[in-house]
């Protein structure tokens, strides 16, 4: 359903991304992780064309076969409001402070010509699904009376509520407490599951990443290093940055042990090396890391693997 092929962005003449492939299916729900900076929102914003001014791609986002870049703006519109969701960190920075809930979600509803009282039973029936009791008091609330966590799970609801068939989270529950924020994915991946709507789950929490996904990709200076079945994450990650970062999860080392780290400083695709992004902090970098760069095989880029 979705294809990225080889895509390349610079933003004013900055290299952001350096050929990310990557394919999504219907259905499926792929996580994107990686350090602060490595590119993840950008990939995912190039699908709705959410770039900043400047910025300019090569290679191409396909949605069912159509680049997104050949899009006019009614056909960028209506898969915005109709095809694709987004649900972004920060849910006060989405809904507008001075509507009510039912204003919001009723919104996309009735630009779609649906009636006033059928959208606002379909409001009312998607904030049950996403667990809000008291549906009707809520719908006449405005943002600033509902916790953080409650107001994620109104966007959410708006998210499913126009039938989409891709959800874009970018770190849906970073800004929240983590009671919170286990029960607000609990919710996004059950509701996305019963629907069949793939998703695209940005965030820097491996363990998440696995119980959420079937598969990951793993991204590091704006290239996509690994790609993996969730269920494989730990017994079967095989380049050395994403075996890093699974040693630096706080559960890795015993409590009280000192934390382990990535050796070095993260890397952005402009001060990437000539070869491989990893090159300069990986263990086992030889002469050829540092000057060819790895070809992505469709499970890793590394030439330590590909020797084997
Ligand atoms: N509006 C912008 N203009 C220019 N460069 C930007 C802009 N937004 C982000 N970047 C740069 O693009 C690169 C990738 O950023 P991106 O936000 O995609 O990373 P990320 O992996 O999602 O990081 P984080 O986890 O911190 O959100 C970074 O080097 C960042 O500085």
């Amino acid at each position: 359903m979705l294809q990225f092929d080889d895509l390349r962005l610079r933003v004013g003449g900055t290299p952001i991304l350096r050929g990310v492939t990557l394919e999504v299916a219907a259905g499926e729900a792929v996580g994107l992780v990686g350090e602060s900076g490595s590119g993840k929102s950008m990939t995912v914003k190039s699908v709705v064309r959410l770039l900043p001014p400047g910025s300019r791609t090569e290679g191409a986002v396909r949605f069912d076969g159509v680049d997104v870049s050949s899009l006019d703006a009614a056909g960028l519109r209506r898969m915005r409001s109709r095809d694709v969701a987004m649900v972004f960190q920060d849910p006060r920075a989405v809904v507008n402070p001075v509507r009510t809930i039912g204003d919001f979600l009723t919104e996309v509803l009735r630009d779609q010509g649906v009636g006033r009282t059928e959208a606002t039973r379909r409001a009312a029936r998607a904030l049950s699904e996403v667990g809000i009791g008291d549906a009707v008091r809520r719908l006449h609330q405005r943002p600033y009376e509902l916790s953080g966590g409650l107001l994620q799970r109104v966007v959410i609801a708006a998210a499913l509520l126009t039938g989409p068939r891709l959800i874009l989270a970018d770190e849906p529950t970073t800004a929240l407490d983590v009671t919170t924020q286990e029960e607000v994915v609990a919710i996004l991946n059950e509701q996305r599951a019963a629907r069949q709507v793939a998703l695209m789950f940005i965030t820097h929490d491996l363990e998440l990443a696995a119980a959420v996904c079937d598969r990951i990709a793993v991204m590091y200076a704006g290239e996509i290093v690994e790609v993996l079945p969730a269920a494989a994450l730990h017994a079967g990650a095989r380049h050395p940055y994403t075996r890093a970062l699974l040693n630096s999860r706080p559960g890795a080392v015993a409590p009280g042990e000192r934390l382990r780290t990535v050796p070095g400083v993260p890397q952005s695709a402009l001060t990437a090396p000539p070869g491989c992004v990893f090159a300069d902090r990986c263990p086992h970098a030889e002469a050829r890391c540092r000057e060819v760069r790895p070809v992505f095989d469709g499970s890793a880029a590394c030439h330590l693997l590909e020797a084997r």
